[in-house]
């Protein structure tokens, strides 16, 4: 840069700094035109900027951090930015999320979507309606059985992968020798929950599970291919959005700020090959639709009502959809699995427990059918306790006001307000869930008390824009988890080794390295 053009630029982009980061925000702080400034703060600069929640993200588990805040300061409304409320009483669930709410989906949805809105960030109410109702058929509970051998046939490969694994019975009292922890759970669980979704929603075989790794192939718009790390392509596009995205008016000014240091410019180089994975998956299965081949998936849903007339959707937004599914569909399944099996081996009673009933009805199977498994109570009880504890979107979902404002726990919001309640704060409510550090798989198996916590119990958000895969979820848990404890012992390091975690958009789990013999 010439001096001349330095003596400009920077006095230019200090005023611009002054004016909107400081003067105006503080101006209309005090002007208070919504009357927010009666709430009390996440930080002291959160009536001026949303800077504080940015941090609060970047440390990496924002939701235990807000429900940690309302406790601070006793109270059920706190502003965690100058035009954003989270709330932690879970009456605020339905006014929020539930079927009757006037709010809709936050900007964030339409910031970090692609250029055609799909199924998961579409914010308008009747363009989402009517994709929904696309799709409704194809993840109705009906309809699983159409996924049940999809489901079994990649648990079946992944058993493949772990007997090769096995290892000799742990002497009892002892921990794993380093050698013998030969399974990293959170990468194999991950690359089944892939291949599942793959093979659901695209009539895709990836491949990865007898890999053992990610790589896939990538494919540009112009046609050209490469290897690329789908697992690390997807987590690293949420980890980098959601260090800055809550700040709505300098999101894209603060990604490419965070390009001038290294690190930031090698992360979003990672990121870079998520839409080539999308667009090759999107492609190569459009061209068996275009053979004529038939095939029974997600994308047939996608393509043709049930009479077989074509919906004839744009490129554009069959691209969009389809990253929907795989990105939706993968990681929250398989943090969810990784959390259940490490809540159980931590507390051999109830995986004790649990291993009476899965033996009850299982003879000789390899991979549990899902109609022998899937009324087992205190089976879902596992699988609900561990989203209970840590689900696996824990986070507050950020929806909007209309822009005559709503009502929320009794108070007037007005209009055009971001307003959020996270999963965690609900599922660690002590007024609904007795003890609610505690893993307490029983706490779900007294009918009386279930219907008094479900309605807090909301790993799957709740409403019209509640998750569509609930069904698909609970079978692939259901089924993996059955047969996993049916089939092997496991052990973790040591008691003291902890599970690490980044909250991005989902809970994102870190390596869990155990040891598993059969039984
Ligand atoms: C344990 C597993 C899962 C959890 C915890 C989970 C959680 C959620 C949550 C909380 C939402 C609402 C998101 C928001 O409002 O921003 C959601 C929406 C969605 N989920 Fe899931 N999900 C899981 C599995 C799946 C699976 C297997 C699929 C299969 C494709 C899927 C597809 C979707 C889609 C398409 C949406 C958007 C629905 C809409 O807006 O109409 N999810 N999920």
């Amino acid at each position: 840069m010439t001096p001349i053009i330095a003596t400009i630029t920077f006095p230019l982009i200090g005023a611009y700094l002054a004016i909107f980061w400081l003067i105006l925000p503080v101006f209309n702080y005090f002007r208070d035109p919504k009357g927010l400034r009666k709430y009390q703060k996440l930080a002291f600069f959160s009536g001026i900027s949303d800077i504080p929640y940015c941090y609060l993200s970047s440390k990496g588990f924002r939701s235990k951090g807000i429900t940690e805040a309302h406790k601070k300061a006793k109270s059920a409304i706190l502003r965690i930015g100058p035009n954003n409320l989270s709330f932690s009483d879970v009456k605020a669930i339905k006014d929020i999320y539930g079927h009757s709410t006037p709010c809709l989906k936050d900007l964030k949805y339409s910031m970090t979507g692609g250029p055609h809105p799909n199924i998961f960030d579409v914010v308008d109410k009747a363009k989402h309606s009517e994709k929904r109702k696309r799709l409704s058929a194809a993840f109705a509970i009906k309809n699983l059985v159409h996924w049940e051998f999809k489901v079994a046939d990649t648990t079946a490969r992944l058993l493949n992968a772990f007997d090769a694994r096995c290892t000799e019975p742990l002497p009892a009292g002892s921990n794993p020798m380093k050698s013998d922890l030969t399974i990293e759970f959170n990468h194999w669980i991950n690359l089944f929950t892939i291949e599942a979704i793959n093979s659901i929603a695209l009539s895709s075989t990836l491949g990865v599970l007898e890999q053992g790794d990610d790589v896939v192939t990538a494919e540009r718009m112009d046609g050209t291919k490469y290897k690329a790390h789908y697992r690390k392509a997807q987590n690293t596009s949420a980890y980098a959005a959601s260090h800055f995205v809550w700040d709505y008016q300098n999101f894209w000014l603060f990604c490419q700020l965070s390009k001038i240091m290294p690190k930031w410019r090698k992360i979003w180089r990672e990121t870079e090959p998520w839409k080539d994975v999308i667009y090759h998956q999107t492609i190569t299965r459009l061209d068996r639709y275009q053979k004529g081949e038939k095939l029974d998936d997600f994308f047939a849903s996608l393509m043709d009502s049930k009479s077989g007339a074509p919906y004839n959707l744009e490129l554009g937004e069959i691209i969009g959809d389809v990253g929907a599914f795989i990105d939706a569909g993968a990681d929250t399944t398989a943090i969810a699995l990784t959390q259940v099996l490490e809540l159980l081996i931590r507390h051999p009673n109830h995986l004790d427990t649990l291993r009476q009933e899965v033996d009850s009805v299982l003879e000789g199977e390899t991979v549990a059918p899902f109609e022998k498994v899937r009324h087992l109570p205190f089976l879902r009880s596992c699988l609900d306790e561990a989203m209970r504890i840590i689900p696996p979107t824990s986070a507050g979902l950020p929806r909007r006001t209309p822009a005559e404002g709503a009502m929320i726990l009794g108070e007037w919001i007005p209009g055009d307000t971001s307003v959020s309640m996270p999963a965690y704060t609900a599922h660690h409510d002590p007024s609904v869930f007795l003890n609610p550090e505690e893993f307490q798989p029983h706490r779900w198996m007294d009918p009386e008390a279930k219907k008094k916590m479900e309605p807090f119990f909301v790993p799957f958000s709740t409403g019209g824009r509640g998750c569509i895969g609930r069904n698909i979820s609970y079978l692939e848990q259901t089924v993996m988890l059955a047969t996993l404890v049916h089939r092997y012992e496991f052990a973790l390091p040591d008691a003291s080794w902890k599970l690490q975690r980044f909250e991005a958009f989902n809970l994102l789990m870190g390596q869990m390295p155990i040891k598993i013999w059969r039984r």
